[in-house]
């Protein structure tokens, strides 16, 4: 029989033998994995326990609050904020940070979360998610600032995020290749399911929402032409297509069998870069692709080297195999509009 690792081992192991975490932030993951186990719980229970459904109030987005929102993200909080590690969280669904209160010990890194990806699946029991970022607070800022937040990308310590399907899944990056993890109902624990991910760098399959096609601007729309005149044309190949609504399902089959994952700017709103969000959707979505091979830019540049401006920034996201968001995006510097 092969070994069941857990995440405990494979933690302490890269503690230990790899040197790549410190205590206090293997300590936060397990935290962060164990009020994902219990948001699992209530994504499960659906309509027997009373969590589908909207909670009558709007986040700071303007978005309509689902319950289960709201649920996620009280049990993060309460999860994390006496944990030890964490000066301050952040979140989709607060419009500010949230200082861990000072009757607690407080740590030296910062926690981004969207607590519940994919919002409009929940009632329909199609696969949603949590995503989550870990930064470290800057060395010497005395107390805790939204602006000790606004760091690139590249700065952060560990990404991941758990998808609530027929599995749950949790899927991990501390800056060393991407690691996947099973919930075992029975025994209450993640067990190591893939190791070393690898997203093949060459794709047949992309996601985009088709139905904004006529707002694409053009270089978008070109790549997507190609792709849809398959064998015969410019491309040589047949694409499929498949767009969940949830990125962190879009992203956890890219992550699986490869494809590319667009919600790129378009004309119905310009002034917004796009509908996702930099902090806690884009850059530990693309820490984690880049962990396992692909690549994932704004179009334009890498995602991990923006420098953010605020905390719910949104920004255009090309994500997934490495050959083709490396050609999406040389569409888009061709095109230099
Ligand atoms: O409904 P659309 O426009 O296709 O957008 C789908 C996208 O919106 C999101 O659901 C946004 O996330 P939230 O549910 O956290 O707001 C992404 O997960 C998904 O990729
Ligand atoms: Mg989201
Ligand atoms: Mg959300």
């Amino acid at each position: 029989m092969t070994k069941r690792i857990s995440l405990t081992q494979y933690l302490i192991e890269q503690q230990r033998l790899h040197g790549h975490i410190p205590s206090q932030l293997r300590l936060l993951i397990e935290v962060v994995a164990r009020a994902c186990k219990r948001i699992s719980i209530s994504v499960n229970k659906g309509a027997l326990g009373d969590v589908l459904g909207t909670a009558g109030s709007e986040n700071v987005q303007g978005e309509v609050q689902k319950k289960l929102d709201i649920i996620a993200n009280e049990v993060l909080i309460e999860a994390n904020e006496w944990g030890g590690a964490l000066a301050a969280m952040a979140s989709e669904e607060m419009e500010g940070i949230y200082v861990v209160p000072n009757r607690y010990p407080q740590g030296e890194y910062l926690l981004l979360f969207d607590p519940l990806d994919g919002s409009s699946n929940i009632d329909v029991n199609v696969s949603i998610g949590t995503i989550f970022s870990v930064l470290k607070k800057p060395d010497g800022s005395a107390g805790v600032s939204e602006d000790d937040f606004l760091q690139p990308g590249s700065q952060q310590a560990a990404a991941g995020y758990c998808v609530y399907g027929p599995q749950t899944t949790l899927v991990l990056t501390v800056g060393d290749g991407v690691a996947m993890f099973t919930l075992d109902r029975e025994q209450g624990s993640w067990v190591l399911t893939a190791d070393d991910v690898q997203i093949p760098a060459d794709t047949k399959e992309f996601a985009i929402n088709m139905s904004n096609m006529r707002h694409w601007a053009p270089p978008v729309k070109h790549y997507i032409d190609e792709c849809l005149a398959g064998k015969t044309g410019p491309r040589g190949k047949d694409f499929n297509m498949r767009w969940i609504a949830s990125m962190v399902a879009d992203v956890h089959r890219i992550l699986t069998r490869g494809g590319v994952f667009m919600y790129p700017w378009d004309q119905r709103e310009p002034e917004k870069a796009g509908k996702l969000r930099l902090m806690y959707e884009a850059n530990p979505m693309s820490f984690l692709v880049e962990q396992a091979g692909g690549a994932s830019t704004n179009g334009r540049q890498r995602i991990l080297d923006l420098q953010p401006t605020k905390l719910h920034e949104r920004v255009s996201v090309v994500l997934g195999s490495k050959n083709e968001v490396d050609r999406i995006t040389q569409y888009h510097l061709d095109a230099k509009t």
